[in-house]
Formats: C-alpha cells, sequence, structure tokens
C-alpha cells in the first residue's frame, strides 16, 4: 500500500529519473569503484573534459586537512554576546514600534461595539452626572421650601430619578459587557495573528528568542494592550465625559467658584503626564521582566529530570526567585510611583476644596450662591476631580498598552530573514539531485564561521553519507537544504535551481529530516504519524513503522496506534522515538530523506533493519553518521574536516584505503573512543 502511495505521490517526478537513480544506487551497491558508479549514474569520469560538480571536486578532496586549500575560520571572529537575559538584541536595536495610534487601530474590527458600548456610556454618564443637580435642587427644597422644579410633586421628582436611575444601570450593565466582549475578542485575535506569526519566523528568531518569552507575549502582553483599549478607553471616555459635564455644570451654576477649582488642573496635568511618562517605562521593563520569569519557570519544569538528576531544585529554586523579586522590584516602584502620584493629586484635590469651601461660604453669607447650589457645585467638582484622576490614570494605561504593545508590534513587523518566497517556482519534477555550491556559512547569533567555500554533490536517487568530528556543521548542512538559513555565500541547488527562487513551503514538502533527537508531540502514536501526512490510512502509518522496524514494538503496546507518548514523547524510549520519528518523516514522501544521525540510539541489529527498510525508497538519502556499518552502506561519503568545508569523499572502502587519510584517521579515533 505504502509503496503504491509513493508511487502515485504529487510530485510527478520523472519515470525515467527515478528508474535511473533507483538502478544507479542498487548498482553503486555491488560496484567496487566509484567511477562505476558515477558512470552509471550518467556523470561523466573525473578526467573528462565536462567532469561533474563531484568529480571536479575530488581532486581537491582528496587533499589532506593540511594540503586542502580550505582554511580554518571557525570561531576566528569574535563571537557574539548572545542573549542570555533580557531583550533580543535584534529588538533593542528595533526602532520603537508602540504608538497609542496603532494600539487604538489594533481594535479596528471591534469599533462596532466599542462604539455601541460609547452610546451606552454617554446615557449611563449623564444620569451620574444629573445626581449633583438632583442633589442641589433636593437641598434647595428641604433648606429653603423652594418648589419642585418643572411643576412636579417631590414624589414625581423622586420617581422620575428613580427612572433616570433604573435606565443609567441598564446602560451601564450593557456598557460592561459590549467592552468586556471586545476585549476578549481582541485579545483573541491578537493572540491567533501572533502565533500565526511566530510560528513562521526563521530559526535566527527562535536562536535569539526563548519559548518563555514568547509565551509570555502571546498570554500577558496581549492582555495588557487589550484592557489598555477596551476597558481603560471606556473609563478615559467616561472620565472625559464627566470632567466636561461637571466644568459645563459649574460654570452654569457659579463661574466664580469655578474658577479657583479649575487653578489646580495644570499642575495636576503635568503631574499626570509625568508619571505616565514613567509608568510606560516601568511597564516594558515589567513586560520583559514576566518574560524572563516564564522562560525560566517553562525552561526548567520542561527540563525537570535534568534538574533533579543533578539535584539542581534548591538552585533553580533560587534563579526563579531572583525572577520573582526583580519583578517585585519594578512592581515596588510602580507602587511608590503610584502612591506618589494620588498622593500628590489628593492634597491638592485638598486644598482646592478648602479654597472653595472659603469662597462658597462667603458667597453663601452674601447671598451670592444658594447652598443647594453650592452643593452642586461642590459635588459636580468632586466628579471633576474624579475625572481628572481617571484621565491620568486611562493616560498611564494606555502608557502601559504602548509599553507592551512594542513588544508585540515587533513580532508583527520582523521581516523574515529568510524569504518565504510564496511566489516562488515549484518543483513538479523533482529528481532528488542536490548540490551545495561554494557555500559560506555562519551562524547570525555566533559569528564564528561553520562553513566556508563548501562544495559537494548529492546525486538523485544517491545514498549519501556526511561524516567529520563534532561540531563541524554536518547538522548545518540539514538546516540549509531546509532553508532554517540561507547561506551567506554561494548557492544551495536543487535539480540546478537556487533554493531561494523556490516556494519555501512548496520545497519543503520534497523534504524530510530526522535529527538525532526527535520531538514527537503530546498526543498518540498515531497522531504524531499523522503530522507526516494527514491523510495517511492506517495501513499505510502500518507500513511506514514496519519500514522503520517499529511495527514490532508499537504493536506490543495494549492501545497500539493510540498509546499515548507523552510531552515531547518522554514516554517512549530513545531508539522508539526515533524510529517512530522516522516512520513519520516516511509518510512525508520526501524525495530527499536525511537522517541526521536518526539511529543513533538503536543497536547495531535494529540500525540496519532501519535502513534495509529505506534501502528501496524512491529518493535521495542523505544520513549523517559516525558508525562504519551506517557509513559502510553509503554510496558516497563526504567527509567534513575542521576547515569548514569537505576534505575528502569516496565510498568507505576508498577512504579506508588512503594510507593516513583523515577519514581512516577519524574511524579509528571513533572505533578508540567507543
Ligand atoms: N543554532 C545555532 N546557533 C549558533 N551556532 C550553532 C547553532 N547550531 C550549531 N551551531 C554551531 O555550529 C557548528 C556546527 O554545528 P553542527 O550541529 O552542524 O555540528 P555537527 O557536525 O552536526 O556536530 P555533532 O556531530 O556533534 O552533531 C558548531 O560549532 C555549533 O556550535
Amino acid at each position: 500500500m505504502f509503496r503504491l502511495a509513493l508511487r502515485t505521490h504529487r510530485l510527478t517526478t520523472k519515470p525515467t529519473t527515478i528508474g535511473r537513480s533507483l538502478a544507479a544506487k542498487a548498482y553503486s551497491r555491488k560496484a567496487n569503484t566509484k567511477s562505476q558508479m558515477y558512470k552509471q549514474m550518467g556523470i561523466r569520469a573525473a578526467n573528462g573534459a565536462n567532469a561533474s560538480p563531484i568529480m571536479e571536486h575530488t581532486p581537491l578532496l582528496a587533499r589532506t586537512p593540511n594540503s586542502s586549500s580550505c582554511y580554518s575560520t571557525q570561531g576566528s571572529r569574535p563571537e557574539s554576546p548572545e542573549k542570555a537575559h533580557g531583550v533580543d538584541p535584534e529588538e533593542a536595536l528595533a526602532k520603537p514600534r508602540g504608538s497609542w495610534v496603532r494600539l487604538i487601530r489594533l481594535a479596528r474590527d471591534e469599533y462596532g461595539m466599542l462604539g455601541g458600548a460609547v452610546g451606552l456610556l454617554v446615557v449611563s454618564s449623564s444620569v451620574t452626572m444629573a445626581v449633583p443637580l438632583a442633589m442641589g435642587k433636593i437641598v434647595d427644597i428641604v433648606a429653603n421650601k423652594a418648589a419642585a422644579p418643572w411643576g412636579l410633586t417631590i414624589g414625581q421628582m423622586f420617581a422620575a430619578l428613580g427612572a433616570t436611575f433604573v435606565v443609567g444601570a441598564l446602560a451601564n450593565t450593557g456598557r460592561i459587557i459590549l467592552i468586556r466582549t471586545a476585549g476578549e475578542r481582541l485579545v483573541a485575535r491578537i493572540r491567533s495573528q501572533l502565533f500565526a506569526r511566530v510560528i513562521q519566523m526563521d530559526m535566527a528568531f527562535f536562536d535569539r528568542n526563548r519559548t518563555g518569552d514568547l509565551v509570555s507575549r502571546l498570554s500577558n502582553d496581549t492582555q495588557v494592550v487589550s484592557k489598555s483599549i477596551t476597558n481603560n478607553v471606556s473609563d478615559g471616555l467616561r472620565s472625559v465625559i464627566s470632567a466636561a459635564v461637571g466644568v459645563g455644570m459649574m460654570v452654569y451654576v457659579s463661574p466664580k467658584l469655578t474658577c479657583v477649582m479649575l487653578g489646580i488642573v495644570p499642575p495636576v496635568a503635568l503631574w499626570a503626564v509625568l508619571y505616565g511618562r514613567y509608568i510606560k517605562r516601568l511597564s516594558r521593563k515589567t513586560q520583559e521582566a514576566v518574560g524572563d520569569l516564564t522562560k525560566v519557570a517553562e525552561e526548567r519544569i520542561a527540563g525537570v529530570r535534568t534538574v533533579q538528576m543533578f539535584s539542581r531544585e534548591q538552585q533553580e529554586a533560587r534563579r526563579f526567585d531572583r525572577e520573582v523579586a526583580r519583578i517585585l522590584r519594578l512592581a515596588q516602584q510602580e507602587a511608590v510611583a503610584n502612591g506618589l502620584y494620588f498622593g500628590g493629586n489628593g492634597l491638592v484635590g485638598n486644598l482646592a476644596l478648602l479654597a472653595f469651601l472659603g469662597l462658597g461660604g462667603r458667597m453663601v453669607l452674601r447671598g451670592e450662591l444658594s447652598i443647594g447650589d453650592m452643593t452642586s457645585v461642590l459635588l459636580y467638582s468632586a466628579y471633576a476631580g474624579a475625572s481628572l484622576a481617571g484621565l491620568s490614570s486611562f493616560y498611564s494605561e494606555m502608557m502601559k498598552g504602548v509599553g507592551a504593545g512594542a513588544r508585540l508590534f515587533y513580532l508583527m513587523d520582523r521581516a523574515a530573514a529568510v524569504d518565504p518566497n510564496p511566489q516562488g517556482a515549484v518543483l513538479e519534477a523533482f529528481s532528488g539531485a542536490v548540490e551545495l555550491e561554494r557555500v559560506g556559512f555562519s551562524y547570525p547569533t555566533r559569528p564564528g564561521t561553520v562553513f566556508r567555500d563548501l562544495s559537494l554533490t548529492v546525486p538523485a536517487g544517491a545514498h549519501v553519507a556526511i561524516a567529520g568530528p563534532s561540531g563541524k556543521g554536518k547538522s548545518t548542512l540539514a538546516a540549509l537544504l531546509l532553508r532554517f538559513y540561507d547561506p551567506d555565500e554561494g548557492r544551495v541547488l536543487v535539480d540546478g535551481h537556487d533554493l531561494r527562487g523556490l516556494s519555501l513551503a512548496a520545497w519543503r514538502a520534497h523534504l524530510a529530516v530526522v535529527p538525532q533527537d526527535p520531538v514527537l508531540f503530546a498526543g498518540t502514536i498515531r497522531d504524531n504519524l499523522l503530522f507526516g501526512r494527514p491523510a495517511a490510512t492506517d495501513a499505510e502509518l502500518v507500513d511506514a513503522l514496519t519500514r522503520a522496524d517499529a511495527w514490532g514494538f508499537v504493536e506490543r503496546f495494549p492501545a497500539a496506534l493510540d498509546t499515548y507518548v507523552g510531552e515531547r514523547g518522554v514516554s517512549l524510549s530513545g531508539g522508539q522515538r526515533q524510529r517512530v520519528a522516522i516512520a513519520r518523516a516516511l509518510l512525508a514522501r520526501p524525495r530527499v530523506l536525511i537522517l541526521d544521525e536518526a539511529t543513533s540510539a538503536l543497536d547495531g541489529t535494529r540500525e540496519a533493519r532501519v535502513l534495509a527498510g529505506l534501502g528501496d525508497l524512491p529518493c535521495t538519502v542523505i544520513t549523517v553518521a559516525h558508525r562504519a556499518s551506517t557509513l559502510m552502506k553509503s554510496d558516497l561519503i563526504y567527509v567534513l574536516g575542521e576547515s569548514g568545508c569537505v576534505v575528502e569523499s569516496g565510498t568507505y572502502h576508498e577512504l579506508m584505503g588512503r594510507e593516513n587519510g583523515y577519514f581512516r584517521r577519524l574511524m579509528a579515533a571513533h572505533a578508540g573512543s567507543a
């Protein structure tokens, strides 16, 4: 079934190409010499006029590392300080992106709801603002035996006031429901958009940013932002309405008293602006600190086995405490700022009240003002004063939102270092031939060069192995083929096309990589396999597991394919995880399969069974391996050396036959250490 499916795969690989590459591969296993293999693959001999890239490269590769023209630059440049704590250096250099206008625009899909809420707010605020006037009238009715306004009886006046309050309460209820709903919808939308952005970021981004910080942005920052433009805007508008109506009514009742009370506005406004700016800075720092805290918690809980293995629970608890203390310090700074701000405001308000009572009392005594009017102005000024405080807290909350928003906008705006080129070419008939042409590469977070002038060719359908000492770039090759990174120099070619010209998603569909420590997702074995190809049937799952020598143990689990594998696949052994990951890769029907020490946890017999299961696959297989048993099965081996380029290439027997050859010494060292 699986084989049938492979044949009908949508990749319309030319039958002749497959046939030729398979025949070449089959033959090459029997062939004793490299020249026979190349000949069969249709590649001309090394000394021919039109030698293939492999053969052009061979004389260089045949040199020992000392004689190689490649020279080591690894670590030659000073390493950039990698991010250990706090902000991604790239982000720190990015221009500030948060502005309140942009923040408000985030909520454009909720403008309707927010508009409705504003309408209801006007109703409820109008009701609230009618209270002081009504109070003043009641005081005058009681103190001066004045008549109720508009010819109403006192009973009717109380009934009308009661009805007005009910309308106000209903409007307030509606406002709160609309605002909360708009806020939650906004959080949900920003989270979805942000996650979709983050999951598409290039690997350099993930090298710099840690999971916990990104999770914190998705959970905390989104909430701060949403609150600042829903609840906060609503409260701010209520303050604006209260302040405007309050001041208007004060002017209407007594312009003279109003002037005294308005004298406090300029200092309070200045105080509020200073406070808001301070809070904005503090908010950004707090969000970063919360990000770091989440980072530490996430990493240490995920790695709890290692923590306990080294009995480092206390140490890690202390590390967490340090992060908690950092947030606490920032919260304390905010508390002090808060206290000073509101304490100062209260003092100014009370001093203004004293001035008001002095002047107002004198006016009442002189008969310039009734007690009821003085009561009204007093209540309106209390409302207006509270609104001023509300306005400044609106400003500081907005600034908090701008601070948190900057962290979100950075993610939304960041251009991918690797262009996914969605309009790029799609290789419908990809043969599986891969070539690296004079590739130079260093990781963006670590300038020391990994590859310099690296060239190698992997013929279609061949089984090629990459060998070399640890840390010389074997896994990096897979990363370049996946376009997790683009080379700094040179090109990666597939069927002669530069990878950068291809649609990234379409290209990756041709490729499957199984790393040494593959990650399985929390779920069942079936869920994990279907990740490779969601439409696969059970028979195809079993076939892929059989090829990966995994069906034997899966079948014996009581729940078989429906066995839960735990987070990152922890409830499987390392070897079982590797084999399930190989099966998952096979289900993706790749034209190029990269096994990056993907069988390292298996014993020799099991590894041989897995490799035998892959033997007749119509795809190019690139294996990163140290073991002689794996390397022996390859048609061609490229050996990466100290110099960041290929130092030798050939079949296993050719390379082992070289007196004092690099590969031979490498294998001897490996055998010695094994
Ligand atoms: N994401 C990364 N960011 C920065 N440097 C990296 C990254 N991944 C690998 N490196 C560095 O690049 C170099 C090559 O690493 P790579 O993993 O390709 O080596 P390798 O040959 O596969 O090693 P091994 O045999 O130990 O698996 C190493 O010096 C490594 O420290």
